[in-house]
């Protein structure tokens, strides 16, 4: 027979059993978390563009923590996110879940200053503002985690829960503070080194950018155009008779006229289309998906408007007017060529297509037609 005492410490030996038993299943499960968070910080680390980080971010995150929503606001106060995006053909605009907003204002009013993050039910407080409208099933519950760096908040990470205890006030938010934190860090970098390559290829004068851009980006134009099977056209633009308006009105009136110049042309065309600085009085434009005689026409209508342009300065008005030469590549009419050949083509036969403009009068566009054409070999 067993004694009272063996029956209390068999009993007693089961209970520590089932503790050590759920303590070691909360030991796994931490374990795995934190080599899912590490193996999710890896990744994000190695993200080389914004565009690549924020599909990342979306993603990811869902996965990460097993969630039913996840939305991302980012502060840009000066439309630089917005560029960087645009630059890359990242249709952000469209991006289900994602918000740039020009002010940190919103942010600042939920988080009240100490910047941790709001946990609750989707229809508590303003949570509800920081998911999309459109949202066809909502959250029930939902953490909104604050992007901070330096003080300043880049945006938020809104997270949503179609459980509505899945997110309650009070309850440790540890994972998703650091997680925040990393993607904070990851995002400012990312900005910093976005704003260095492009102001490394940017002209300080005109504000748009310079030769190297524009030899960096016609290769990747003219690669994306035979994937596509869309046309690339190339457009060389050209003051008419510039040394005599540095001559005549003085190199700063000079400056004045090519910053003008620049700003109206980058106005005609489409935002990811390129315009680059190619020499002093010199720009190139590169259209996607423009084909011949769509690039006349954009050329044209530049022409006219530069023509009618009023530029003033120091009291003067300085008349402006400059001459196109136009080129196209269409992959299904052209010759097979590496992309490099393509595009010492292309510029060319603009160049030349200007040459003759000038020639025959300026404040003219002229036609180069379409590059390396299989019928033309
Ligand atoms: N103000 C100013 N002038 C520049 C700059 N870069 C180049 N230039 C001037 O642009 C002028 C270009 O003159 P040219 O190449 O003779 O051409 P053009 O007078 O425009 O004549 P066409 O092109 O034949 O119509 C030169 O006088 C350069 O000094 C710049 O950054 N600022």
């Amino acid at each position: 027979m067993r004694s009272r005492l063996e029956d209390d410490i068999t009993t007693e030996l089961r209970v520590l059993e089932s503790h050590l038993d759920g303590m070691l299943s909360r030991v796994q499960h931490n374990s795995l978390t934190l080599k899912r968070l590490q193996s999710y910080e890896m990744r994000l680390l190695a993200m080389n563009t914004l565009a690549e980080m924020i599909e990342f971010i979306l993603a990811e995150t869902k996965i990460l923590f097993g969630l039913d929503v996840v939305n991302l606001w980012l502060v840009d106060p000066k439309n630089e996110i917005a560029a960087y995006l645009d630059g890359d053909h990242y249709d952000y605009k469209r991006r289900e879940g994602l918000l740039l907003i020009n002010q940190e204002s919103p942010l600042g009013d939920s988080f009240d200053g100490s910047k941790q993050p709001v946990l609750g039910g989707y229809r508590s407080s303003d949570c509800e503002r920081y998911f999309s409208a459109s949202l066809a099933k909502k959250p029930a519950s939902v953490v909104i985690v604050p992007l901070v760096r330096r003080d300043k908040y880049l945006g938020s990470l809104n997270l949503g829960s179609y459980r509505s205890d899945r997110f309650v006030q009070g309850m440790a938010t540890d994972f998703i503070e650091h997680i925040a934190s990393v993607i904070s860090i990851c995002l400012e970098n990312n900005l910093n080194v976005e704003t260095m390559r492009r102001t490394s290829l940017i002209d300080p004068l005109t504000g748009v950018n310079n030769r190297r851009f524009l030899e960096q980006r016609i290769e990747e134009e003219l690669d994306r155009s035979q994937r596509t099977r869309e046309p690339l056209s190339c457009l060389f633009l050209d003051i008419d008779y510039f040394k005599r308006i540095n001559d005549g009105y003085g190199h700063q009136a000079g400056d004045h006229v090519l910053a003008a110049v620049a700003t109206l042309i980058k106005k005609q065309l489409r935002n990811n289309d390129v315009l680059a600085r190619y020499g002093g009085e010199e720009f190139v434009a590169l259209l996607s998906q423009s084909d011949n005689k769509h690039a006349v026409e954009i050329a044209e209508r530049i022409r006219i408007c530069i023509a009618e342009l009023r530029i003033l300065f120091a009291e003067q008005t300085i008349p402006v007017t400059i001459s196109v030469g136009a080129a196209t590549y269409q992959p299904a009419f052209a010759l097979k060529k590496p992309v490099a050949e393509i595009a010492l083509q292309l510029i060319q036969t603009a160049d030349a297509a200007l040459y003759e403009a000038k020639r025959n009068g300026r404040n003219r566009v002229e036609n180069g037609g379409l590059v390396l054409r299989m019928d033309a070999a």
